[in-house]
């Protein structure tokens, strides 16, 4: 962790040596009005824990964070303590990172913020200073300081009252519901990968992947003017979904055990021909396979998902067709534009939640998402 700045200010050992942090046993109830939380640890153990209420410094405001969404990296990390080499689970860490709430309290300083607002919370904070590159440029998602709140050691923002930077949080307008500005983090991964990657009105992409990322990408594309749309997924229920999301989607079940070359037949049939534009959403080494065959001469894959450390790539195909390749990385200066469109109505999150929990059963709410056989898109927790 590295030392001084927002590290210091949210160093997570000081809520877990605090003596008002204490892990609840299963069934155990809460205080009313503990600030509870969802915590995971190395053991692969998620538990409700109850952590001090904390008195915002200068310059941060106190959320009452009112809907959070669990994201597959919360699961993850739950269950496997790690993602690649660097994010690792090593001690107690509180999950969430899409959340929005009530601003309940603001310290000395604050004067954008007043008890009552209605904000989304941006997860990620950089360092913001001057001699950072990265922040400077406003490409604040590779700054190598940041707190991403829910990624180990930084406790996340699945708790009651959360503490945050005044600069990092976005104003909701009162159409935007608490549940549509905690969906803006996974829109924002979405809209960052759409504008990176160069999508033009008419052009034709395939969306590998149909869970939450692979949706709010479908949402965003036909936003952009995308035409035709295809999506692809291993299950049928997964294709529904979108098909009702976005009624002008062309489906592709990706057949278990099909060659890349052949699932991408599939999909250069149902778009009548090879697509501009593939936006691959599930890190899976034959999927981005079949990303590649689907794309043409002089166009793109982008990959949003995350997978192995070590993947193969179709290196001659790439070459000899132009096919360029990018990565997306989080995000930067996504938030007030997802907020514009939800509110402005081009983009409907609404439908992508289909379990709501309280915060008291948020370890019921985690095993939901964590079990394919209960058809989950989106799981919330409110309070
Ligand atoms: N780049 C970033 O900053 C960023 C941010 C958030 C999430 N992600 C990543 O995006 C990916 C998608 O996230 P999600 O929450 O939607 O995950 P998810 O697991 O819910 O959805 C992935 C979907 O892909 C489908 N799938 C798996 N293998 C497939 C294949 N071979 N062909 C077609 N479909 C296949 C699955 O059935 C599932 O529906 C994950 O890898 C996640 O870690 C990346
Ligand atoms: O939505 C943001 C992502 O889930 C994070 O990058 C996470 O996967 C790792 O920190
Ligand atoms: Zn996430
Ligand atoms: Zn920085």
């Amino acid at each position: 962790m590295p030392d001084g700045g927002n590290a210091e200010i949210y160093d997570p050992r000081k809520i877990l040596q605090d003596p008002a942090f204490k892990i609840l046993k299963p069934g155990e109830k809460p205080s009313s009005e503990a600030n509870i939380a969802a915590f995971y640890n190395p053991q692969h153990e998620i538990h409700i824990v109850e952590k001090p209420r904390l008195k915002p410094g200068p310059g941060q405001v106190l959320v009452h964070v009112r809907a959070t969404g669990i994201c597959g990296s919360d699961v993850h990390f739950w269950q496997h303590g790690r993602i690649g080499d660097s994010m690792i689970v090593t001690d107690e860490c509180g999950s969430g990172h899409e959340s929005a709430g009530e601003v309940i309290e603001v310290g000395p300083g604050v004067s954008q913020w007043k008890v009552g607002d209605r904000v989304a919370i941006e997860a990620g904070v950089p360092c913001s200073k001057p001699s950072c590159d990265y922040c400077r440029v406003g490409r604040y998602n590779a700054c190598p300081d940041v707190v991403f709140f829910s990624t180990p050691p930084y406790h996340g923002t699945l708790t009651r009252f959360h503490l945050h930077p005044a600069d990092w949080l976005h104003k909701l307008p009162d159409s935007v519901s608490f549940e549509e500005g905690s969906l803006c983090e996974p829109l924002a991964v979405a809209l960052a990968g759409i504008e990176r990657s160069g999508l033009r009105l008419g052009d034709s992409v395939v969306i590998c992947g149909a869970g939450p990322i692979g949706l709010v990408s479908l949402l965003s594309a036909r936003a952009a003017g995308a035409e035709p749309i295809v999506i692809t997924d291993l299950f049928q229920s997964r294709l529904d979904f979108a098909k009702k999301l976005v009624p002008g989607v062309r489906t592709v079940l990706i057949p278990r055990g099909a060659t890349p070359k052949d699932s991408a037949a599939l999909i250069k049939e149902a778009a009548e021909g090879s697509v501009k534009l593939a936006i691959e959403c599930t890190g899976v080494e034959s999927s981005v396979h079949t990303a590649v065959h689907s794309a043409q001469f002089g166009g793109k894959v982008f990959i949003i998902g995350v997978g192995k450390n070590e993947q193969l790539f179709p290196f001659m195909h790439l070459s000899a067709n132009e096919i360029d390749v990018s990565f997306q990385y989080r995000y930067a200066n996504q938030y007030p534009k997802a907020i514009r469109l939800v509110a402005g109505g081009l983009i409907n999150l609404k439908p992508l939640v289909t379990h709501r929990f309280t915060l008291e059963d948020a370890v019921a709410a985690f095993h939901v998402a964590a079990d394919p056989t209960q058809g989950a898109i989106k799981v919330q927790i409110q309070d």
